[in-house]
């Protein structure tokens, strides 16, 4: 029977557990695996006619001496197409992007879970013939702002955002509002061949209708009642850049149609013009609203949804990503520090698990304004509950409805307190309740009660016993 050659990769890490656990995970798998503790080690088995080379490598970027990118630059120098993984400590935008622009195959955010790892080594060496990039011509003009998020759902995007870097295809942003669709949009601008352009932005459900086309497309002088000089429209001043588009979904039905051709045809006319203008733009929109819908019932033009709809990033809702809630709230915790020049203030446990617990429903926006809120209202430096504004603490009928998220609450309080075998006493507690529920529905029948609550007789006589219920 044949036996599949295993695949061949090469380790280099500076921290001997990461190198041993990684090693020892993808051996594991069936790989063939070399580990370093210096890139330069590595670059010189890389030159050694007599060692077989690797058919993909993982590199920490932090080392003494050669660090990871000067080892993707080395390694690329000699072997183009040799897949590189990039291990990052931190789950900033940057580091990822960082890592794509340095040419790397993909970045492995630490701690990382073993089975991504492994799965991430495999397509590496699957795909050893992909083209390695180069280290960006043009570097980004001004730092981007920081996209911070660790969930999967995050972390696909920025993958996303990284794969989309070389090109200037038409990106469709979905999301609720203060998701952060306008920061992804400037992340495509930033990390794309346009960097070095103009992002222009403008919010189509913000400008009166009938000042709509002449904001995107200008005006000639004379061609309407106040139309007292030329105007350079939107889509001008992105040419060569990118133009985003936001809350496309409340676009007029005739500036659809108008901007279906130019980007068919990448030009137009200023209002009252006579002279095609070309331009090129990548456009991306973005939108609250649910497209598909307003396409079916005849308010967005189907050919104008496709054009955008090229590629489209979606953008989880915060209560869909409670793990990036802690780590949002400690950016804009220090960010607020720095614009009201205002001490840091540190979230108490009981505020930071109760703010897990939270819906959000203004997501990262109203994260952000209650980030700045608790910088200037709080007494203290740690933030305790009563420092919450109103709109944050819920009402008795909405506690009475969130039991759930009150248990989890008390629990963790409990455990850092440094409690115990918690659950001795919450098991008989719970099931004294729903033993009571039982027994009240069915006028104190306990065969009824037993089979209500889907334990034999014997069971709720014993229990009846042992919990000394009514
Ligand atoms: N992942 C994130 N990391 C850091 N800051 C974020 C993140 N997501 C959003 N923000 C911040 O939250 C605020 C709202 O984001 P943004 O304006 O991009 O949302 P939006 O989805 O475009 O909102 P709307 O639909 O209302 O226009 C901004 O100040 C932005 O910088």
């Amino acid at each position: 029977m044949p036996t599949r050659k295993p695949e061949k990769l090469w380790i280099v890490d500076d921290d001997q557990s990461i190198r041993w656990v990684l090693q020892k995970a993808l051996e594991k798998a069936g790989m063939d695996v070399r580990a370093y503790e210096f890139a330069s080690d590595l670059i010189r088995d890389l030159n050694d006619a007599d060692v077989e080379n690797p058919e993909a490598v993982i590199s920490d970027i932090r080392m003494p001496g050669m660090s990871g990118f000067e080892l993707i630059k080395e390694i690329h120098s000699l072997y183009p197409d040799l897949p590189v993984i990039i291990m990052t400590a931190h789950s900033d935008m940057d580091s990822a992007m960082s890592a794509y622009e340095s040419g790397a195959f993909e970045y492995l955010p630490k701690p990382f879970d073993i089975n991504e790892a492994t799965e991430l080594a495999r397509r590496a060496c699957s795909i050893n013939k992909v083209k390695s990039g180069q280290v960006a011509e043009n570097a980004p003009l001004d730092s981007p702002q920081e996209i911070i998020g660790q969930s999967v759902a995050m972390q696909e995007l920025f993958r996303s955002i990284g794969r989309l870097s070389k090109t200037s295809i038409s990106v469709l942003i979905t999301g609720e509002s203060g998701t952060g669709k306008e920061l992804v949009a400037k992340a495509l601008h930033t990390h794309s061949p346009r960097a070095n352009r103009t992002f222009i932005a403008i919010n189509t459900a913000a400008i009166p209708k009938e000042l709509l086309e002449s904001e995107l497309f200008g005006h000639e002088k004379g061609s309407f009642t106040g139309a007292q000089t030329q105007r350079i429209g939107r889509f001008e001043q992105a040419d060569g850049g990118t133009l985003f588009l936001d809350e496309i979904g409340d676009m007029p039905a005739e500036l659809q149609t108008r901007l279906l051709r130019v980007l068919a045809d990448g030009e137009f006319y200023r209002v009252g013009g006579t002279k095609a203008i070309k331009v090129d733009v990548r456009v991306v929109a973005a939108t609250h609203q649910n497209l598909e819908e307003h396409v079916k019932n005849g308010t967005f033009r189907e050919d104008l949804f496709h054009r955008l709809n090229v590629i489209r990033l979606q953008i989880p809702a915060l209560r869909e990503r409670d793990e990036d809630i802690i780590v949002l709230l400690n950016h804009f915790l220090a960010q607020a520090a720095i614009e009201l020049n205002a001490e840091q203030k540190r979230l108490s446990n009981e505020v930071s698990d109760y703010l897990q617990t939270l819906e959000w429903p203004g997501n990262v926006r109203q994260l952000e304004n209650v980030s700045r809120w608790l910088t200037v209202m709080a007494t203290g430096s740690e933030i305790t509950m009563e420092d919450l504004p109103q709109e944050l603490k819920q009402s008795d009928e909405q506690k009475a409805s969130n039991w759930e998220a009150l248990l989890f609450q008390n629990l963790l309080q409990r455990l850092n307190r440094g409690d115990t075998r918690i659950l001795d006493d919450v098991t008989p507690k719970f099931e004294t309740i729903a033993l009571n529920a039982a027994l009240q529905k069915t006028g104190g029948r306990k065969k009824d009660a037993a089979e209500l609550l889907g334990w034999g007789r014997n069971t709720l006589t014993r229990k009846l016993k042992e919990l000394d219920a009514s």
